[in-house]
């Protein structure tokens, strides 16, 4: 690593030349490579921009002027190049640095990421600010042709045009989202790279004129004016309506072209969007032939590019995948929707066995939601397969197009719950919270992966909106018997003595290790999986707690609005007046790590739960 260990970054960088450029972007790569093989992380999208980042970084002041990555799942150049190449190798773990741009976390990060489509948005803010503040800032947006789908983007455009503010904006076409990107925006930025907007108006030209009276004399005349023509139809015209100076397309891979293309747009008088073409995965030839499988990966072997962990138990999204398959084959209206992530969620089975059935939107949770209920209110059975953290784009769609007209919709939210390295953007800790509060719905949460199968089988018969929440990774499984999963009823696994644990969704693994060390320590404790949190079967509910002497609430979501605060609420309202103690998310953003770490970090575990509530009982002598 020649130049990377001698540089004083980023400074140094605007000192190098472009070979010495060149050889930086081999060195980061090889970095790069070399740390995520261990840690796992977002690597293709990372390894796609290299070239472009240290154009940015050759022509920008990253401390002054503004850069703002979307979703920066792509920033790893970025941040090895600015102040935490000596802190990479902790990246996405417990106390680490995380896997996309925070402010808190440098001072190079212009905006805090993770939710894709928000980088032009934020740039514009940061620019209006700016410029209102008299402050001498570049700000660019760098946003990838995935997140190009989704509205806020085109909101954020329409705005930048009208305010007509000098800023940049980096369109990264790979023409990848996560999977193969999809939608009519998608083919419009392939055409551009293909060149084929103006061969197309070319042939429709000719296709006119040959057929006129006098055509060929016309056609003639166009060939001569072909190089004027050739400037109308500039391939970006889309942008260029909006209001923004087209430049490119532009090859992502050369910093010379890039570092051009960036000094020109600089020098625009408004908005330019740079449009660059890159390879996902670029430099690594297995990310390069699979970007989709290499888009986010776990330690894996730098010489073959499997994966180091070998051997998967069956993870809810399989039981989700296979179950929503078999459903299908007896009922043709049940459909599928996915917000640009068919493997994410477990629909790929579904899409090839069900193609007419399934619909892959594009990054658009918002429009997934809406969409569905016009698929719903017109005879079909639409399963929305979204994660938690993004269907909360969603809120106001499921409130005002699904559940206030109680159409059959089903929300199959997977990522409920802490979900680990991706960090407090993705946390799936609110949706028990978010959706308790609207009318109609109805809402459960599995303790095991039977029971996700049971659920589903059940959605298809409730009249009106369902959601269903489990969590990433693999299901559990418990050896006790189970009761049939009906609609509203708790399952009471035990009742006995004067305690009751009542746990809710796939916690259970630790309110069931908690219940284990309870009656270890000698003592009788009552278990109940809630299963609904709504409809509640109260009564069946208040029969087993209302004579406690205390209660023990557990769930893995905020405890404001969540579901232990409807049980404690339903047991104040009906008098009860023994102990009532609540473990949940508390009233803060639980940060990235391996979960058994943020559970302890916020005493939703076994071990501490015990120790607080080890001494309602009275000591054994
Ligand atoms: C609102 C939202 N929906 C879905 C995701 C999951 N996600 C992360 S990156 C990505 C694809 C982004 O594609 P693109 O912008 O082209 O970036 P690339 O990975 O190709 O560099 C998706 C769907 C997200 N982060 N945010
Ligand atoms: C960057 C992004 O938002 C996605 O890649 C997300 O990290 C996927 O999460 P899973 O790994 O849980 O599928
Ligand atoms: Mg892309």
């Amino acid at each position: 690593m020649e130049i990377l260990d001698r540089l004083q970054l980023p400074d140094d960088i605007r000192k190098l030349n472009y070979e010495e450029l060149d050889k930086l972007a081999q060195e980061v790569r090889e970095f790069m490579l070399e740390s995520v093989s261990k840690t796992g992380g977002h690597l293709a999208p990372s390894l796609g921009v290299v070239e472009l980042t240290l154009a940015l970084l050759k022509v920008f002041d990253p401390l002054n002027d503004r850069i703002v990555w979307d979703v920066g799942h792509q920033s790893y150049a970025y941040k090895i190049l600015t102040d935490r190449k000596n802190k990479f190798h902790t990246l996405r773990q417990y106390g680490g640095i995380s896997g996309f741009n925070k402010i808190s976390e440098s001072p190079y990060d212009a905006f805090g990421v993770g939710h894709t489509s928000t980088s032009i948005a934020s740039a514009l803010g940061i620019k209006t600010a700016s410029d209102m503040k008299g402050k001498d800032q570049k700000v660019v947006a760098v946003i990838g042709d995935g997140a190009m789908t989704a509205g806020l983007a085109y909101e954020a455009i329409n705005y930048l045009g009208h305010l007509d503010k000098n800023m940049i904006v980096i369109l990264n076409d790979n023409e990848m989202s996560i999977s193969p990107n999809v939608g009519a925006m998608s083919s419009y930025l392939s055409r551009i790279m293909t060149g084929e907007i103006y061969t197309r108006f070319r042939k429709d030209v000719a296709n006119i004129f040959e057929h006129a009276p006098m055509g060929s004399a016309f056609l003639h005349v166009a060939k001569k004016m072909e190089e004027g023509l050739k400037g109308f139809f500039t391939p970006g015209v889309l942008f260029e309506e909006f209001g923004l100076k087209y430049i490119g397309p532009i090859n992502g891979h050369n910093i010379r072209d890039l570092t051009k293309a960036l000094h020109n747009a600089e020098i625009q008088d408004g908005p330019a969007l740079i449009h660059v073409g890159t390879k996902k995965g670029k430099g690594f030839k297995p990310a390069e032939e699979n970007p989709e499988k290499f888009h986010g990966v776990s330690a894996f072997d730098l010489k073959t590019g499997e994966a180091v962990k070998f051997g998967k138990k069956k993870t809810y999204t399989d039981i989700f995948g296979d179950k929503i398959c078999e459903m299908a084959e007896k009922d043709e209206n049940i459909v599928a929707l996915t917000a640009a992530m068919p493997d994410g969620v477990g629909l790929r089975s579904f899409s090839e066995k069900f193609p007419d059935r399934f619909f892959d939107v594009g990054i658009a949770e918002q429009f997934a939601v809406t969409y569905s209920a016009g698929l719903a209110v017109n005879g079909l059975k639409p399963y929305v397969a979204i994660y938690s953290t993004f269907l909360q784009r969603a809120f106001d769609s499921i409130i005002h197009d699904v559940a206030l007209q109680n159409l059959p919709v089903t929300f199959c939210i997977d990522r409920g719950g802490i979900v680990g390295a991706d960090g407090p953007t993705h946390h799936g800790t609110f949706d028990l919270s978010y959706l308790r509060l609207i009318p109609n719905m109805t809402i459960m949460a599995p303790k095991d992966g039977d029971e996700l199968e049971e659920m589903l089988e059940l959605s298809s018969s409730v009249d009106g909106p369902v959601a269903i929440r489990y969590p990433r990774g693999s299901a559990d499984e418990y050896d006790f018997a189970r009761q049939p999963v009906k609609l509203g009823e708790p399952e009471i696994i035990s009742d006995q003595g004067d305690y009751a644990i009542v746990s809710v969704g796939h916690i259970f693994s630790e309110s069931y290790k908690l219940y284990n060390k309870i009656k270890q320590s000698g003592n009788k404790c009552s278990l109940v999986n809630l299963r609904f949190v709504k409809p509640l079967d109260s009564k069946k509910l208040l029969e087993v707690l209302y004579e406690k002497k205390g209660v023990i609430l557990i769930e893995e979501n905020a405890l404001n609005g969540g579901a232990c605060e409807k049980i404690q609420s339903l047991l104040i309202d009906n008098g009860y007046k023994g102990e009532i103690k609540k473990f949940g998310i508390p009233d803060e953003f639980v940060p990235h790590g391996d979960i058994p770490s943020l559970r302890k970090s916020i005493g939703l575990n076994a071990d501490y739960i015990f120790d607080i509530v080890k001494d309602l009982w009275p000591k054994n002598d």
